[in-house]
């Protein structure tokens, strides 16, 4: 598991371990990991001496490990130059340290440079970024490099630009290839627009670890912990033992999704799926080892329900989801059982014990909450949790789950290949058999847009994506991080 921290705890946890140490060590800690990768990105276009080094450079300490990052590599034979974005404001120490190692300073943007440093604003960002930075990151793409490509842009602890604690891209902001950050992650690095503006990733320890002693603001789960989740079957299990999911799920005018949330339910680790709803022949046609009925009632026992995908909002949509609500087993709740609960009808149905999850993408959720998630989608998603007491998925290019207790994880599998017609189906299918096979929700929620994303990918390798295909690569995805 990787986690996040915001910018007020990362700040507390600096304060107290610069106390115990001489003044900047910490800039000299983060500066010199930072050079040691820009050192390897230039090993791969031709060596660090003799290459030219631009960097950006702003007004505080962001940009003061960016002048000794590139002091550091002036030191080895660099043409390092500093780009000061205000002159009468910059880091003194720094900027002098990079005179000391032949580096210059420039007023405008180069022609050629083989690496670029964007050390504009760190954490100290206040808004998006002012015209003069807005206007000169606009500009980076007309950079060329001594191959002729466009150089490397490495961003020093976030892209400048991006809104850190909620991973909103509010305007102009930098696109990196590389972000190397100092003591530990941001939500920026792992949510919301700005995650796939930091490109690779790599965190330098600054000895942040012990000190930081508060929650994470955000989670990101990894393979190995969806592996270890993941149920498997032993010696002794069975069909019932394994769990089975009941799936509430489409209706005459959108009998797919009955289909395609049972081909997710499938591919998941409950031993069993029971169909209830009016595709019931239809799923036994194409899925003979499901047992359907026409309701909810008549549906027979199992250990958790997947209800609303293609279900409608009639009268009859609304009585299932009524019988649904009313067992005391966990519910996932997705598409339009979330447009039912609007209005409040089902307020007293929803007060239940078991868990409940839902699963909106962007219009549900701004049915439901009356407000579209907004720049910070991970507090829309928590706020959402609390109110309505359940865990939300809340679906995106980095698909959030945020429990009622104020735990947020930020799903890091996403691909575009998922924005397709059913998808979503097929999610709340696999989810559903998670539940039923005794996954708690959040971890449910977590692993099975991890798994849905991985299939996603896997199904995209083979050309344009539909569902189908997304529910298909489930298996050989599962096959591959299971082991
Ligand atoms: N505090 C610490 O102990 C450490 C901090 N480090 C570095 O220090 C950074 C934080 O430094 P600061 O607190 O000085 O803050 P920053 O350097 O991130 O930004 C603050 C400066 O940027 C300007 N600014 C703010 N918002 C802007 C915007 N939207 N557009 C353009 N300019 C803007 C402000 O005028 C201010 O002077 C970290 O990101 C990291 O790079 C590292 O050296 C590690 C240790």
């Amino acid at each position: 598991m990787r986690q996040a921290w915001r910018v007020a705890d990362v700040r507390a946890a600096e304060q107290t371990l610069m106390a115990t140490l001489p003044e900047g060590t910490l800039m000299r800690r983060a500066a010199a990991g930072l050079a040691r990768r820009c050192a390897l990105l230039l090993g791969d276009t031709g060596g660090v001496y003799g290459a030219r080094v631009l960097l950006l450079v702003g007004s505080g300490d962001n940009g003061g490990d960016t002048l000794y990052a590139g002091a550091a590599l002036a030191a080895r034979g660099a043409q390092v130059r500093a780009l000061l974005l205000t002159p009468d404001r910059v880091h003194l120490a720094g900027l002098a340290a990079l005179r000391r190692s032949g580096g210059f300073t420039t007023t405008d943007l180069p022609a050629r440079a083989d690496l670029v440093l964007d050390g504009i604003v760190g954490i100290g960002a206040a808004g998006g970024l002012r015209p003069a930075a807005a206007a000169l990151v606009s500009r980076l793409g007309e950079l060329r490099g001594r191959t002729g490509q466009r150089p490397p842009v490495v961003a020093v602890d976030v892209p400048s630009g991006v809104a850190v604690d909620t991973g909103d891209v509010p305007g102009e902001a930098v696109t990196a290839d590389v972000t190397v950050t100092f003591g530990c992650l941001k939500p920026a690095h792992v949510a919301g627009p700005a995650a796939p503006r930091c490109g690779q990733v790599e965190l330098v320890d600054i000895g942040l670890g012990p000190v930081l002693v508060t929650d994470p603001a955000v989670r990101v789960a990894e393979a190995a912990d969806v592996a270890a989740w993941w149920p498997r079957p032993g010696a002794a299990s069975d069909k019932y033992t394994r769990g089975v999911v009941g799936l509430a799920t489409g209706s005459a005018r959108y009998p797919g999704a009955a289909l395609l949330s049972t081909a997710g339910a499938l591919a998941g680790p409950a031993g069993m799926v029971r169909y209830a709803g009016s595709a019931h022949r239809e799923v036994v046609r194409a899925h003979p080892s499901v047992v359907a009925a026409p309701r909810v009632g008549d549906a027979g026992r199992v250990q958790a329900w997947a209800c609303g995908s293609g279900l409608g909002t009639d009268h009859a949509a609304r009585t299932e989801l009524r019988s649904v609500l009313a067992t005391p087993l966990p519910v996932l709740l997705d598409a339009d059982a979330i447009t039912l609960l609007v209005g409040g009808e089902h307020a007293e149905d929803l007060r239940r014990d078991a868990p409940l999850v839902l699963t909106p993408h962007d219009g549900e959720f701004k049915r439901l909450a009356g407000e579209a998630p907004g720049a910070d989608r991970m507090g829309a998603a928590a706020r959402l949790a609390a109110w309505t007491n359940a865990v939300v998925l809340l679906k995106g290019d980095r698909t959030i789950v945020a429990s009622p207790g104020g735990e947020i994880w930020a799903n890091p599998t996403g691909t575009a290949a998922l924005a397709t017609a059913g998808s979503g189906d097929v999610l709340a299918g696999l989810l559903g058999s998670l539940l039923a096979a005794g996954v708690p929700a959040v971890r449910a929620a977590v692993a099975a847009a991890y798994v849905h994303g991985l299939a996603g990918r896997h199904a995209a390798l083979a050309g344009p994506v539909t569902a189908p295909d997304i529910a298909a690569a489930v298996r050989p995805v599962l096959a591959a991080l299971l082991g």
